[in-house]
This record gives C-alpha cells, sequence and structure tokens, in this order.
C-alpha cells in the first residue's frame, strides 16, 4: 500500500497568525507577503502545509476569492474585516496565548465590535485611515497610490450582499469568511472607481454590515471554529455565480485548449440544435494541468462565452467528516444545475473528491460522495446541457470510473504557456499597471520558463510593488527584472527548487527503469528514457519489442513487472521511503496488473497450477486469498530482484540519471553509451 504524500492536498487556509505576523511586521512587507501567499493555491502541492492547530482559527482565501494577498488587501483585511471574521469565534484566548504582540491588536479590536455603536464605527473607520496613512509613512508612499496600484479590479463580480448571500452555497460556518470576502471585494472594486472620501464612507457602510453579521453571528452561533465545518452542507442549497464577465479573452496563452473548449461553447449556446445536427459532446471535461495555469479561468470562461450559469466547487470541499454530507453536496449541486441548465458545473481539485488515494481512514466517506457523482453523471441524457468540467493536476490519480465513456470523457491539456504565451499573460497583466514605455514583455516571458500564469501575474503585481516600495510613478524593467529574479531564487519560489527535486526524482526514477530493463536478461530493449514532461506525465521510458508480436513467455513477464518495479525501488533507494511519488505508485500498480494476469489468467503459478480463474468474484475465499497470496509472492520477488540490480549497478544508475539531468532525453544507443561507462558527446 502506498499513501501518496499529504502535500498533495490543497492547503488553502491561512491561519489568521500570519495575516496578524504580516501586518505586524510592516517594514518585512515582501517577507510577509511570502508568508501569506505559501498557501496560494497554486503552489499548494510543492509547500508543505502548514501546521495549523486546529484550534487556531483560520481564513479560507479561496473563499476570499483570492488566490493570494497582497500587501494592501492584508492591511484592509486586518485592519476592517478580520475583526469582523473573528467575530462570534472563540478566538480571544488563543490571541491570549500565543501571539502576544497580535494580543494587544485584536483584543482591542474584539471590545471595539462588542460595543456595537455607531461611534465605534467610527472610530474604527479613523483608525482605518490612520494605518493606511501609517503604513504610508514607513513606506513612504502615498496610500492612494498604492491602492491604484496593487488593487486591481476583480470586484465587477460582486453583486449586492444580500442576493449573494441568498443564493450562494455557502456552509453557515462559510458565511463569515464570505462576507469578509465579499466586503474584500467590494472594497477592490472601489479602490479603482473612487476617491478616498468616497471610499470611507463605503468602508463605513461594509463595517455596519459586518459589524450586523458579527452581532448576528454571536448570537447564533458563539464557538464556531472556522475550520470545523462539517455538518452544515446537509441542506444548503446550491446556487451559481455568473460569469458573464470572464471571456476567453480573459486566458491568455492557451489557444489549443480555448480551440478545443469552443465547441462546447457552441453547445452550451443552443444544446438542442447542436445535437439535433448530430454533434456529440461529453458530458465531462478534464481540465489537466499544473496549478495556477488557469484551468479555473478557463471553465469560467467556457460559461461567460455561453453566457450561461456557472456553479463551483472544489473537491476539497467535499471532504467531509460525516457520513452523507459530501454526496448530499453533490446531489443540490446537480439538481440546481439541471434545473437551471444549460450550464457549467466546475469541480475544482477534481482528485480530492475523486482520487484512487481518498479510500483511507481520512476520507471515510469520500467512496460515497464519488459514487454520487458518479450516479448524477450517468443520471442526464448529454442534450440535456449540463457540462461538467472538472480540472485536476494529476489525472493519473483519479479514479478509473471517473474518466470511462460518459463521464469525463474528453482531456484538455491546459500546459504552462511557452514563450508567445507568457509574452500575451504579462502583456496582459502589465496593462493593469502603469508601467514605463521602455518595458519590454517579450525578455521577460524569454527569462521565466517553466512560469505559470498565475507566477506571472504574480510576477507583475510583485514589480508593482517594488515600484510602490520604492516610490517610483512607474514599473520599468528594473522592477520586473528584479521581481523576476526574486520569484526565482527567493524563499518563496520554492517551486523551482521543487521542480529541480523533482527532476531529480523523475531522473533516478526513469534511469531505475532503463537500467533494470538493460540488465534484466528477458525484459524488452530500451528505446529511450526522457525526463521531459510531456502531457500530464514528468518523464518515460520507451521501450521496444524485439519483435512485431511479443510472445509473452513467464520470464519475460517477469522482467516486465521488474522493469515497472524499478522506478519505484530506484526512488526509495535514492530519496528513501517518505519521498516516494505518484508515479511511483503507479509503477506498482502496473506490476501487480501482469501479477494479477499472470496468477489468474495464464496458469503461471505453481501453487494455483494451469488454470484460469475468469472471474475471482465468485471464487471461495480460500482460494481468493491464496491467489492474493501468490500475487504478493511475485510482487515481493520482483521488488527484491529490481533492488538487486539498481544496488548492484548504482553507480550506473546515477550516471544515467546525471546524463537525464543533462540531456533530458537519451536515446537506445545514447544509453548504452552511459551504462558502459563513456563520455556522451556534447550535442
Ligand atoms: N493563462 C492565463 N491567462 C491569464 N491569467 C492567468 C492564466 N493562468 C493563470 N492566470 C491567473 O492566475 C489565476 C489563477 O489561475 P487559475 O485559478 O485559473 O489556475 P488553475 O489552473 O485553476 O490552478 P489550480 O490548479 O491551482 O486550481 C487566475 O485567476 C488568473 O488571474
Ligand atoms: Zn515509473
Amino acid at each position: 500500500m502506498f499513501s501518496l504524500s499529504s502535500t498533495v492536498q490543497p492547503q488553502v487556509t491561512v491561519p489568521l497568525s500570519h495575516l496578524i505576523n504580516a501586518f505586524h511586521t510592516p517594514k518585512n512587507t515582501s517577507v510577509s507577503l511570502s508568508g501569506v501567499s505559501v498557501s496560494q493555491k497554486q503552489h499548494r502541492d510543492v509547500v508543505p502545509e502548514h501546521e495549523v492547530p486546529s484550534s487556531e482559527p483560520s481564513l479560507n482565501l479561496r473563499d476570499l476569492g483570492l488566490s493570494e494577498l497582497k500587501i494592501g488587501q492584508i492591511d484592509q483585511l486586518v485592519e476592517n474585516l478580520l475583526p469582523g471574521f473573528c467575530k462570534g469565534k472563540n478566538i480571544s484566548s488563543h490571541w491570549h496565548t500565543s501571539h502576544v504582540s497580535a494580543q494587544s491588536f485584536f483584543e482591542n479590536k474584539y471590545v471595539f465590535i462588542q460595543s456595537r455603536g455607531f461611534k465605534t464605527l467610527k472610530s474604527r473607520t479613523r483608525r482605518l485611515q490612520s494605518t493606511s496613512e501609517r503604513l504610508a509613512e514607513t513606506q513612504n508612499i502615498a496610500p492612494s497610490f498604492v491602492k491604484g496600484f496593487l488593487l486591481r479590479d476583480r470586484g465587477s463580480d460582486v453583486e449586492s450582499l444580500d442576493k449573494l448571500m441568498k443564493t450562494k452555497n455557502i456552509p453557515e460556518a462559510h458565511q463569515d469568511a464570505f462576507k469578509t470576502g465579499f466586503a474584500e471585494g467590494f472594497l477592490k472594486a472601489q479602490a479603482l472607481t473612487q476617491k478616498t472620501n468616497d471610499s470611507l464612507r463605503r468602508t463605513r457602510l461594509i463595517l455596519f454590515i459586518l459589524l450586523l453579521f458579527g452581532i448576528y453571528g454571536l448570537l447564533k452561533n458563539p464557538f464556531l471554529s472556522v475550520r470545523f465545518r462539517t455538518t452544515t452542507g446537509l441542506d444548503s442549497a446550491v446556487d451559481p455565480v455568473q460569469m458573464k464577465n470572464v471571456t476567453f479573452e480573459h486566458v491568455k496563452g492557451v489557444e489549443e485548449a480555448k480551440q478545443e473548449l469552443q465547441e462546447v461553447v457552441e453547445f452550451l449556446k443552443n444544446p438542442q440544435k447542436f445535437t439535433i445536427l448530430g454533434g456529440k459532446l461529453p458530458k465531462g471535461i478534464l481540465l489537466v494541468g499544473p496549478p495556477g495555469t488557469g484551468k479555473t479561468l478557463l471553465a469560467r470562461a467556457v460559461a461567460g462565452e455561453a453566457d450561461v450559469p456557472f456553479y463551483y466547487a472544489s473537491g476539497s470541499e467535499f471532504d467531509e467528516m460525516f457520513v452523507g454530507v459530501g454526496a448530499s453536496r453533490i446531489r443540490n449541486l446537480f439538481r440546481e444545475a439541471k434545473a437551471n441548465a444549460p450550464c457549467v458545473i466546475f469541480i475544482d481539485e477534481l482528485d480530492s473528491v475523486g482520487g484512487k488515494r481518498i479510500e483511507s481512514p481520512m476520507h471515510p466517506y469520500s467512496r460515497q460522495t464519488i459514487n454520487q457523482l458518479l450516479a448524477e453523471m450517468d443520471g442526464f441524457k448529454p442534450n440535456e446541457g449540463v457540462i461538467i468540467i472538472g480540472a485536476t493536476n494529476f489525472p493519473e490519480a483519479l479514479d478509473n470510473a471517473l474518466i470511462r465513456p460518459g463521464r469525463f470523457d474528453m482531456q484538455v491539456t491546459v500546459p504552462r504557456p511557452d514563450v508567445k504565451g507568457r509574452t500575451e499573460i504579462l502583456k496582459w497583466y502589465l496593462n493593469k499597471i502603469k508601467f514605463d514605455q521602455s518595458v519590454d514583455p517579450e525578455i521577460i516571458a524569454r527569462g521565466t520558463v517553466g512560469f505559470s500564469g498565475a507566477e506571472l501575474e504574480n510576477l507583475v503585481n510583485q514589480a508593482a510593488l517594488k515600484a510602490a516600495v520604492d516610490g517610483k510613478e512607474m514599473v520599468t524593467m528594473k522592477e520586473l527584472e528584479f521581481s523576476k529574479d526574486k520569484i526565482l531564487m527567493g524563499p518563496e519560489r520554492r517551486s523551482v527548487e521543487i521542480d529541480n527535486k523533482n527532476k531529480t526524482i523523475t531522473a533516478y526514477h526513469e534511469s531505475g527503469h532503463a537500467i533494470i530493463a538493460y540488465y534484466t536478461k528477458d525484459a524488452m530493449p530500451i528505446n529511450k528514457a526522457t525526463i521531459m514532461p510531456r502531457g500530464p506525465t514528468l518523464g518515460h521510458v520507451s521501450l521496444l519489442p524485439e519483435n512485431d508480436r511479443w510472445n509473452e513467455t513467464r520470464a519475460q513477464l517477469l522482467a516486465q513487472m521488474d522493469v515497472s518495479m524499478g522506478g519505484r525501488v530506484a526512488e526509495e533507494l535514492i530519496f528513501g521511503t517518505d519521498h516516494i511519488t505518484t508515479g511511483a505508485s503507479s509503477d506498482f500498480d502496473n506490476a501487480t496488473k501482469i501479477a494479477k494476469r499472470m496468477v489468474t489468467k495464464f496458469g503461471m503459478s505453481e501453487k494455483l497450477g494451469v488454470m484460469t480463474y475468469s472471474d475471482t468474484g465468485k471464487l471461495s475465499p480460500e482460494t481468493q486469498s491464496a491467489i492474493e497470496q501468490e500475487i504478493r509472492i511475485l510482487l515481493r520477488d520482483s521488488y527484491e530482484r529490481a533492488k538487486h540490480i539498481l544496488k548492484t549497478h548504482a553507480k550506473e544508475h546515477k550516471n544515467l540519471a546525471e546524463a537525464l539531468l543533462t540531456y533530458e532525453t537519451l536515446d537506445a544507443k545514447e544509453i548504452q553509451i552511459v551504462l558502459e561507462g563513456k563520455k556522451l558527446e556534447v550535442r
């Protein structure tokens, strides 16, 4: 059994203490920023999870509609919104104990709000003003400048709070966060359009709203912890977020994906007509790609282009502790969607609800959830006009049932942008800030290989921040280069380190396969090995059957098993059992499949004899356990053989991995040269 590394689990909550710390270290704006943005979702699988003690109240960034917090936003959040958010939560004692510097700050607010008066509001507003002034002083920048510079308008998504509160599916425990998010979005929107005076009036209004909600929350649910949000989903209604404002125009550098999705848009515009004309569409579309490449954005754009409702759900939301909650959420979601077809249902992080790995004690009811999802997908006809778009970074981790025909049977790859795409994305985000004539996005694009859309957006924002901190009027190449380097080399660009680490792991993994194939008599000869990611896979070794007809003898099957094992064993030998990756577990699956076939189909087991067991379900428990036992033995032996070979040829293994790291792809001849200990010619 392999438990896949827990870092795959999305982590989008930010402990309040981080925000507070961020706020309390105005000098270290960048450091504290990264402390917060560590939890931004695009870093979720490369950054180790924060230790968020369950008693620690935390904010869910996604609920705020944010992928990261920017300096101005932190300021605003902490100053205006968190108190409303914390209201009614049993948190004050927490601040007493562990956050001394934050304690007084928060206690103040706490008392503030409890006085429930307009005077309080006024003084809070004044306080707000003074803080931005204070910040401005320490940074030597004008507050309005900071705002105009950094807070881009995403506020057009925001409708009236009343309406949204009614129509959005928000578990009770999330409502405060939602309100905060709303108010936050509101602030953002008005930051662009309003002058300070005006904005203060609005801020006051928001504070008032929050205050009311705060009191309401206190009366209703005084000790509801933020992270514990399990029981409230059962009866919640689901309603769409209409995304009229997001179109394909907003998604840059993923032309192929857009083209593939164009047909879906046509379908959604007029489902009946589309099907009458003989058009056929999958029910489910899987958007596959690394984090931050715009999968969510694309899904919204599909709905936006077709002008239909967009239902958002995140796989991790279904990850519930109580029986039936996830399943019932799915049911509600589909019921609402079907009633409002044509529409788009988007399920982000599909792997966290539909992954193979979720059958673990950590996720006791996920099987129910996934079954419900499957039942719902089977339960309507293609012409009903409901399109389900799922997003995942790990398609190989998905439950096979999900990708069968009639379910998520269309895959659209959303890759990291190439240089042209990066240029477009940079231009797009540059146009939202003030930048100097001399700025050449293409130069930056050339230096940012491997950056995702979200990272490029971040780069531009960081440059703007830098310019603001330096008291400049505009962003120049200097700031862009600075933030590029900072992201590339600074502590927060862990993804580069991780990318390098991943590359190394992949190199050892793939050379593990190659070494076994090379030194095992009956294995197929190697065709090539590569660590270049192709589609969603990190790397691969391809083998060539010698003859057209690959006659599978027992020895050949065993060799095949060993080759499969090689990748996993290599990871274990080099990096230790703690670091075995997803890719490695699929090797193990592979080997298991072969072993199973050998025992049950090919009669290749001594113990069970020459017979086939076609329907394993009908066998006696004894026979079944004998089969399992045999499979286990085959796997164990294969594992040992692979381990032995890799240990014996540790030096060759290392050489090959290093050659792969240098050349990325090696063909059969080159592999042989390396394994014979000769030098590869520089290509
Ligand atoms: N191709 C792109 N064009 C424009 N903006 C982009 C692009 N990719 C990412 N972004 C920016 O980054 C943000 C995050 O992207 P998004 O949430 O769509 O990524 P994702 O692929 O869904 O990531 P995840 O896998 O983490 O959910 C977007 O809201 C957008 O601001
Ligand atoms: Zn492998």
